[in-house]
């Protein structure tokens, strides 16, 4: 059934927002009817994203439950964490789909959240009808859903770059290792120290070592796959560029698998999955490779000597890692095809 619905936009003044409004009036199938922010209700969208004038409904809405259910069938939050714990169960309760791109969904456990976030959690309710949107590997639980938890932009990486190898038992999970990098639109559009151009540019620099709320989100999804708990070593990376996310992830083999069988086995788990493309042997991803595209690129080398496989995944984490995956988790809601408004080329050079 392919009947267009409405769409709103929390967070439209955020980097997260500013795609996803981007992205979706190019969407054959929704409307945007609703851009809204907390900060600038009435001012122009435009005052904040110039790039976006004469695109979309220009004014800036207020953040009110009621006024967004009676112009929308779908709500994106594109919001710090914290909000969409509080918001998203008012939202459902006044009929709308929830897709929300924050991590406060992710953790089915709430002192796992509280822990790692710092901050309360959702309800038990909440986070029980939340379901875990990497599109490629639970699509099959997001047809039908009505509330998301988006993943994060290094989680995306991450685990479509593992999934297949732990799921195939390849690879020992005890012993992953996985070394992230980050453009700096990763943190947002608010001014922060870390962020300040002299900062970042012209340096490399390791960030939350140990701590990362990303963590338990991998080993969440590691486990439910391995079928018994897997922690993993994780460590991020400010690189200076804007977009795109590297995760360079390592593991030791379990047998004598080649990085021809890795290929292999990868094209045939992704099959029919246009956004996950994996590189032919000898060949590795480069982030700009993906840049402004819904495209994860994985490539792979087995050293013989170590008995260790390297995986090399890329995305665009505002695409891939947030907006992208968000509509492309509506498209599968809706029983759309999941390639319906995403299947652009990236951007290069
Ligand atoms: N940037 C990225 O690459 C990725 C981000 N994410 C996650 O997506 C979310 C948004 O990220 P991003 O767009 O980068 O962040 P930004 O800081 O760029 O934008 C967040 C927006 O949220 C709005 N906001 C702030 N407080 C509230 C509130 N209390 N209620 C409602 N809205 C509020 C703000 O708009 P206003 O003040 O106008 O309301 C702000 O523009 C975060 O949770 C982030 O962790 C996930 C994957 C990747
Ligand atoms: C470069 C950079 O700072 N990136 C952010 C990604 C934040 C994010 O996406 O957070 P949630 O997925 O938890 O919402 C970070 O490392 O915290």
């Amino acid at each position: 059934m392919n009947q267009s619905i409405r769409a709103a936009i929390i967070g439209a003044t955020g980097y997260g927002g500013a795609e996803l409004i981007r992205l979706l009036q190019a969407h054959p199938l929704v409307h945007i009817t609703s851009v809204i922010s907390t900060s600038n209700a009435g001012a122009p969208l435009a005052e904040h994203f110039p790039h976006l004038q004469e695109i979309v409904v220009d004014i800036l809405d207020v953040l009110d439950v009621e006024l967004i259910a009676g112009k929308a069938d779908v709500v994106f939050l594109a919001t710090p964490a914290g909000v969409s714990a509080e918001l998203s169960p008012k939202l459902l309760a006044a009929g709308l789909k929830v897709i929300d791109i924050s991590g406060d969904l992710r953790l089915k456990s709430a002192s796992d959240y509280e822990k790692w976030y710092k901050k309360p959690a959702a309800s038990e309710e909440a986070l029980a009808r939340s379901i875990y949107g990497l599109s490629e590997v639970f699509g099959d639980e997001v047809k039908g859903s009505d509330l998301i938890a988006n993943p994060g932009c290094y989680p995306t990486a991450s685990l479509l770059g593992l999934i297949p190898a732990v799921e195939a038992g390849w690879i020992d999970p005890s012993t992953i290792i996985i070394d992230a990098k980050s453009g700096v639109s990763g943190s947002g559009r608010g001014l922060s120290l870390g962020a300040h151009y002299s900062e970042v540019n012209e340096n490399f620099s390791a960030y939350k070592i140990n701590k990362h709320q990303h963590i338990p989100e991998i080993e969440q999804a590691l486990s439910r796959i391995a079928g018994k708990p897997v922690v993993t070593t994780f460590t991020t990376h400010l690189v200076p560029m804007t977009r795109g996310i590297m995760a360079t992830m390592y593991a030791t083999l379990t047998g004598e698998h080649t990085a021809e069988e890795f290929i292999e086995k990868y094209r045939q788990y992704y099959e029919g999955r246009k956004f996950v493309r994996i590189r032919p042997l000898g060949k590795y991803p480069s982030t700009k490779e993906v840049t402004g595209s819904n495209y994860c690129d994985i490539g792979f080398a087995v050293d013989e000597r170590t008995k260790r496989v390297t995986i090399v995944s890329v995305i665009d984490n505002v695409v891939k890692g947030a907006a992208g995956q968000a509509i492309q988790n509506l498209n599968i809601m809706q029983g759309w095809d999941e390639t319906t408004g995403l299947l652009f080329a990236p951007v290069y050079p």
